[in-house]
This record gives C-alpha cells, sequence and structure tokens, in this order.
C-alpha cells in the first residue's frame, strides 16, 4: 500500500485576546492511503475540521503550529510557498464543506463556478473543452438536464442538488484526495442515501477522507478509522477492526450511542458530559472526565500509544502500570 498523505506528530494551537496559546491538536499522527478511504469520527469539537483544514492551509488567523508535518506526495505541505499551495488545492485535493449554499456563490451561474476551477488549473482549455467538462461533471453527480442546469444559479437547486453541484465542483479536476467534511449533514435521509452512493462511486478513482460524527456512513463506507477527542487521536485501524474490536472507552462509547433499529431501546445511551474546550483539557488524558474507566493517574499524564492488533492503535492507560 502507498500513503499518499500522512500526519506526523502534527499539533498547533490558537493565541487568545490576551495573546496566551492553547493547544488544539495534539501529536495527530495517521495517514491516507492511495486509493482509500479513511474516515475521522468524533463529537463536536474534537478538532476533525481543524484536521482537514490544516491540509489545505485555510486556517484561521489566529491559529499556531507547533509542530509536526503533513507529508503529501513525499513533501511536507506545511513548508509549501502559497503559489504552490494555490496549485495543490482543487487539482491534488479538493474539500467539499458541510454547507453548500454558504460555499456557493449565489449570483454566479452553477455552470461559471464549475467552470472557474478548471480555468485556474487548465489555463489552456478553451470555451467548449470546458462547457463540455462541466456537463460530464454534472451528468456524474446525477443532475439531470445538465445542459439547461448549468446556465441555473444555486437558488434554484435543491439542498440535495446543491451538495452534488458542489461535489462536480470538489473532483472536476479529478483530485488525488477529496475531503468530505460532514457532506451530508444539511441533507434529509433520502437524499443522504444519494449522495452517499455517490461518494462510493467516487471512491474508486481516487481517496476520500471523510469527516463525520455519523458512525453509520463510516462503516459503509470507510476502509480505515480515526477516532479523534479533544485534539488527540485516540484511536485508529481498519474499519472492519475499530466496529469489530473497539479498544478506547471513547470509541466503545460512540458505539453505543449509535441508535439501533434490532434491539429496543428505551433510552438512546449518550456518553455523560460534553468535549472540554482547549482552555479547559487536562494535562494527562483529555477524556479522562468522562470515562467510565478512569483510574488514578490517568488525568496527571499522556497515555502511551499502544499497537493492540497489527495496525490497530489505541492512546490509553489502560492495560499499562496495573489500571
Ligand atoms: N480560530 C479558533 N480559535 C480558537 N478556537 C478554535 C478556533 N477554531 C476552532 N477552535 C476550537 O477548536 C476545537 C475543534 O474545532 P473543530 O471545528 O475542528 O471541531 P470538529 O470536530 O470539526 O467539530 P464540528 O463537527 O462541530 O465541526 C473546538 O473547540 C473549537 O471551538
Amino acid at each position: 500500500m502507498t500513503k499518499l498523505l500522512e500526519f506526523k506528530d502534527y499539533s498547533m494551537g490558537f493565541k487568545d485576546d490576551n495573546g496566551d496559546v492553547y493547544n488544539l491538536l495534539d501529536k495527530v499522527t495517521f495517514c491516507i492511503e492511495e486509493g482509500k478511504a479513511l474516515g475521522v469520527v468524533g463529537e463536536s469539537g474534537c478538532g476533525k475540521s481543524m484536521t482537514s483544514l490544516s491540509i489545505m492551509r485555510l486556517l484561521p488567523s489566529n491559529i499556531v503550529f507547533q509542530g509536526g508535518q503533513i507529508i503529501y506526495k513525499g513533501e511536507d505541505l506545511l513548508k509549501k510557498p502559497e503559489a504552490d499551495m494555490q496549485r495543490v488545492r482543487g487539482k491534488d485535493i479538493s474539500m467539499v464543506f458541510q454547507e453548500p449554499m454558504t460555499s456557493l456563490n449565489p449570483v454566479l451561474t452553477v455552470g461559471f463556478q464549475i467552470g472557474e476551477v478548471l480555468r485556474k488549473h487548465y489555463p489552456d482549455m478553451n470555451k467548449e473543452q470546458i462547457r463540455e467538462k462541466v456537463i460530464e461533471q454534472l451528468e456524474l453527480v446525477g443532475i439531470p438536464s445538465p445542459e439547461k442546469r448549468l446556465n441555473q444559479y444555486p437558488h434554484e437547486f435543491s439542498g440535495g442538488m446543491r451538495q452534488r453541484v458542489m461535489i462536480a465542483m470538489a473532483v472536476v479536476c479529478w483530485p488525488n484526495l477529496l475531503i468530505a467534511d460532514e457532506p451530508t449533514t444539511a441533507l434529509d435521509v433520502t437524499i443522504q442515501a444519494q449522495v452517499l452512493d455517490l461518494m462510493q462511486k467516487l471512491k474508486e478513482k481516487g481517496s476520500l477522507m471523510l469527516i463525520t460524527h455519523n458512525l453509520g456512513i463510516v462503516s459503509e463506507i470507510c476502509d480505515e478509522v480515526v477516532v479523534m477527542y479533544a485534539g488527540r487521536v485516540v484511536e485508529k485501524g481498519s474499519a472492519e477492526e475499530i466496529f469489530e474490536n473497539p479498544c478506547h472507552p471513547y470509541t466503545k462509547g460512540l458505539m453505543a450511542a449509535i441508535p439501533s433499529l434490532s434491539v429496543e431501546q428505551e433510552e438512546l445511551y449518550s456518553i455523560p458530559g460534553t468535549v472540554p474546550v482547549a482552555k479547559n483539557f487536562a494535562a494527562g488524558c483529555r477524556f479522562a472526565d468522562r470515562c467510565g474507566e478512569c483510574a488514578e493517574g490517568c488525568k496527571d499524564s499522556v497515555p502511551p500509544t499502544k499497537e493492540v492488533s497489527p495496525n490497530h492503535y489505541v492512546q490509553c492507560w489502560l492495560g499499562f502500570e496495573g489500571r
């Protein structure tokens, strides 16, 4: 297997109004293989979006780099000049955001916006070639009558159709990596299923990094899973391993919180408490406050990462020092 993108001990934080710096992502380490789909899961506020925006180098201005590398095709993206990054974005690596309405420009036609990506990366393409390619993309994502639709504006599309347009825009240059950040959250269930089908199809053409809090989606689409909690990777491995043999108490909690249709449940389980904000992160395990298996000392020092089975890693004190 060939690594397409690799996070190596990547850490970053943010600067508050007083100039104090707080860590957000701590030594994040994982990789995306060529042609595979990786799911990044965790509750809201766990650092999933910060991780993907770091790849694109589209972070807010108060973010401070604290160490590590993000290697793409042998080069550290964090060291690339901005002009080179502009060539990477949209051509090598593309991103689909949560809310298509805010990501599309309301005063430009859909065809123009998809074409814009091609004009930027392939300045030699002529008008007709661009039009053909745009039609081809709209067809690929399942938009009927693409010749007509390309002259329409975003508000003339339904939510699901807008999300498809966003996906068409993201894959028009056939990126090596498509990052989809909660691509189905704003959609209703039937449309969600259609967009997921589309993701399956796209997976055959390149690598996919799917960010979601929905484990059901991950089990359908992803080959590998990274579980994040409060800016750390607490567990990672093949989807099969993670679903069949979850080891971190947080992953087990996420699994227990999946609603089941087959078992009658009186009440839905939810992990007690909430994800802490960076200013309140514990020095040791950041999940300790919410963990049913927390033992003495868990809060004091950062847990070690161990390989529980080949390629399945867990960052937890359980099993160490008599815990
Ligand atoms: N510019 C910033 N300054 C300070 N804190 C920030 C900034 N951007 C994000 N954060 C904080 O970083 C943490 C991680 O945020 P992030 O958006 O990556 O989480 P997430 O897991 O993607 O959540 P969601 O699913 O809600 O998007 C959150 O606590 C968030 O408040």
